[in-house]
């Protein structure tokens, strides 16, 4: 089913609309604070806004429109699952009740529903907890429950609240896997600060800023072509606006970087992402395709990233050597970037 949702929240400046289609997932990226936790919980329904809907096709989950009469009912209802940062699991359960739960809620025996429950804790590892109440477990236990009771209730829509935050790198990986199959049908939104997660198991993607989508589109689309400086970052890519000449995107402060125009129309307002990967630093008797200043040095696993005013390059560290912060660097692209209408 579609989802088709617009949030607003006064008071926390959110102001959202999002919509995803039929059984893919959205990763719903943004700074701390840009409103993803928000827009989740009003979706799933936890939270109430002051305007806005939610639906799902022709459903209307929940809508407080004006011509429309109010209604928010309970999350369970709406078939709409939601897994918070805080995992909020039933403390008065066992994590065995806790899976179980939404597997009664859709018609099995409470029988039926612990034997299936087992499975799910199975699957991703977690058996061994089946028996302990949810005040005994770690915080990235609690989540990694929280994710399974919410795969196992089988909802029509799903909303995950930085699912993996938290959890081990060796789990994570093993839930990606579990989610991205799981909700191969089911329409899903992750708010997630982690690009991987965007790349695994979104097709589509929203960036928020300060409780608004400046950006929403295909994740391959965002990610290689994206329209704002957050989304640049998350891509691990550094945005250059400007106008488009002659094989060259032109800056406003006149830095002339090569770029294929092929798209833009000459004297157009462009944009190019370009991975600091592309970028070398031109060496003695080599002509710079674009000069700039030293502006940071910092390591970046086994490679230096040299960042000057207009961009960045991750070299080896001998490439590097000699460099200091206020001195002139000249920069090489591998392969002139792409520039795309801004
Ligand atoms: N319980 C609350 N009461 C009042 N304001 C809140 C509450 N929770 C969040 N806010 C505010 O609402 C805005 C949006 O917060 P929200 O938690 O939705 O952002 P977020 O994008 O999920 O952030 P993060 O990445 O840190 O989880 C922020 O300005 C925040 O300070």
């Amino acid at each position: 089913m579609s989802l088709d949702a617009r949030i607003s929240v006064d008071e926390r400046g959110v102001d959202a609309a999002l919509t995803v289609p039929h059984g893919e997932t959205l990763a719903l990226l943004g700074p701390n604070g840009s409103g993803k936790s928000t827009v989740l919980a009003a979706i799933a329904g936890t939270l109430r806004p002051q305007r806005g809907h939610a639906r799902l096709d022709e459903r209307t989950l929940h809508a407080l429109d004006r011509d429309m009469p109010a209604q928010w009912r309970h999350p369970r209802e709406r078939r709409i699952g939601l897994v918070t940062q805080r995992a909020d699991l039933f403390p008065a359960l066992p994590v065995i009740d806790n899976i179980a739960y939404g597997l009664r809620a859709r018609g099995l025996s409470r029988g039926h529903a612990r034997e299936e429950a087992r499975s799910w804790l199975a699957r991703a590892d977690l058996l061994g907890l089946a028996d302990r109440r949810p005040t005994t477990l770690s915080a990235g236990q609690a989540r990694r429950v929280a994710i399974v009771r919410a795969l196992a209730a089988q909802p029509d829509a799903l909303m995950l609240d930085e699912p993996f935050a938290g959890v081990d790198v060796e789990a994570a990986q093993q839930l990606r896997a579990l989610v991205a199959e799981q909700t191969r049908s089911i329409t899903t939104v992750i708010a997630t600060h982690e690009v991987l997660d965007a790349h695994l198991l979104a097709s589509q993607v929203a960036v928020l800023a300060g409780g608004a989508v400046v950006e929403a589109g295909s994740t391959a689309t965002v990610l290689t072509r994206p329209r704002t400086e957050f989304a640049a970052a998350m891509a691990g890519r550094i945005l250059l606006r400007g106008e488009a000449q002659d094989g060259a995107l032109v800056t406003p402060d006149g830095a002339r970087l090569p770029a294929n125009t092929s798209e833009v129309a000459r004297g157009a307002s462009a944009l190019v992402a370009i991975s600091p990967l592309e970028v070398r630093i031109a060496t003695a008797g080599q002509r710079a395709d674009l000069t700039d200043t030293v502006r940071l040095l910092e390591p970046r696993g086994d490679l230096v990233r040299v960042t000057g005013a207009t961009l960045a390059a991750d070299v080896a560290p001998h490439q590097a050597a000699g460099l200091a912060v206020g001195a002139d660097v000249g920069w090489r692209v591998t392969a002139p970037p792409v520039a795309y209408a801004a």
